[in-house]
């Protein structure tokens, strides 16, 4: 199998005087579930489209295992893409689409039996047409396309999308498997805490550009305290005091911009009593993809304080 490092390199996409994508470079690397996160309309799309050879770059070049998409032969067997999950064929069931793309690629048939199994997709629901699946539905069926061809890389437009949290945690386990196999697998999502679940590396998009790239771990770095005092605005004066800034972050504590014991002192030094004092992890990561979100929203969004972000992606 072709060693599947995806890299984009200086990609450029404009579509009249606008610019969707703008001078994107990064890599997705073998063996890890890259997270390729932005808000609506940030250029996610049109970059996988590009990766793909479904829409040229006007500058630069995506190259897969070094190769362009467009030179690999019978791609489905290295490459398994899945660009949108409605577009399947509406009239055939899903056992009958499989079938086609199987027959395609020059698959044996048993195969399709052993994707609609590792998918989930039922006798009953394999028989049905795909117009009457549910959006989760249709996005298991677009993975089992997509992992037909036993490809060594995924490329993968919002599959998370309309799943259920059941789901998210199958497809988690699912693309973290994928991965460990030596596959590489990129995904989009405009969800923050979707990407952060399933993702080892991280690369955010706004409005045709990278703003922020590298693993997980480096991106939720620690910044700064979440603490909560009993009484809600205790702590603003202490904070103030000892010359420590901070935004209240609107359930009752704050956000401070100084570590975890330097926040106790002040706390302890004026009294206050904390309910809660820890490191208030990913907060800036979390700020960083709300400014781009409201800088690219269609409506006008509040300036409302961040808020922190909870355990490992758990429902804050
Ligand atoms: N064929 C096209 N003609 C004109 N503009 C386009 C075309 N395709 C995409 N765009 C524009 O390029 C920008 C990026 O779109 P893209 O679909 O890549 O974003 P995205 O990050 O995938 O968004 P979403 O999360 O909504 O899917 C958008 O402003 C979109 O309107």
């Amino acid at each position: 199998m072709m060693a599947g490092v995806i890299t984009l390199e200086n990609v450029t996409r404009r579509y009249g005087g606008f610019t969707a994508v703008d001078r994107v470079s990064f890599t997705a690397q073998p063996g890890r579930v890259t997270g390729f996160l932005g808000p609506n309309g940030a250029g996610k799309s049109t970059s996988m489209r590009i990766m793909v050879g479904l829409t040229s770059a006007d500058e630069g070049r995506a190259l897969i295992g070094g190769h362009r998409f467009a030179d690999i032969p019978n791609p489905s067997r290295h490459v398994g893409v899945l660009l949108d999950a409605s577009a399947q064929h509406a009239g055939r069931t899903g056992r009958e689409v499989l079938r086609i793309s199987a027959d395609t690629m020059g698959v044996g048939r048993q195969r399709v039996e052993e994707m609609l199994t590792l998918v989930g997709l039922d006798g009953d629901e394999a028989k049905r047409r795909v117009r009457n699946y549910s959006l989760g539905m249709r996005q298991r069926l677009g993975i089992a396309n997509a992992l037909l061809g036993d490809p060594s890389v995924l490329i993968l437009d919002e599959p998370v999308n309309g799943l259920d949290p059941a789901g998210i945690h199958w497809m988690r386990g699912l693309l973290r498997s994928f991965a460990q196999g030596g596959g590489t697998v990129l995904l989009s999502s405009h969800l923050l805490h979707e990407v952060e679940m399933i993702a080892d590396d991280m690369i955010l998009i706004g409005r045709g550009r990278i703003v922020a790239q590298g693993t997980k771990a480096e991106l939720l770095q620690t910044q700064g305290t979440y603490v909560k005092p009993f009484e809600a605005g205790a702590l603003d004066r202490p904070l103030a005091a000892a010359g420590i800034t901070f935004l209240p972050s609107g359930d009752g504590g704050v956000r401070a911009e100084a570590d975890p014991v330097d926040v106790g002192r002040a706390a302890a030094g004026a009294g206050v009593v904390l309910v809660e004092l820890r490191p208030a992890e990913g907060a800036g990561l979390e700020e960083m993809f709300l400014q781009l979100t409201a800088a690219d929203a269609r409506e006008p969004v509040t300036n409302q304080p961040p808020r922190p972000v909870g355990p490992q992606g758990a429902p804050r």
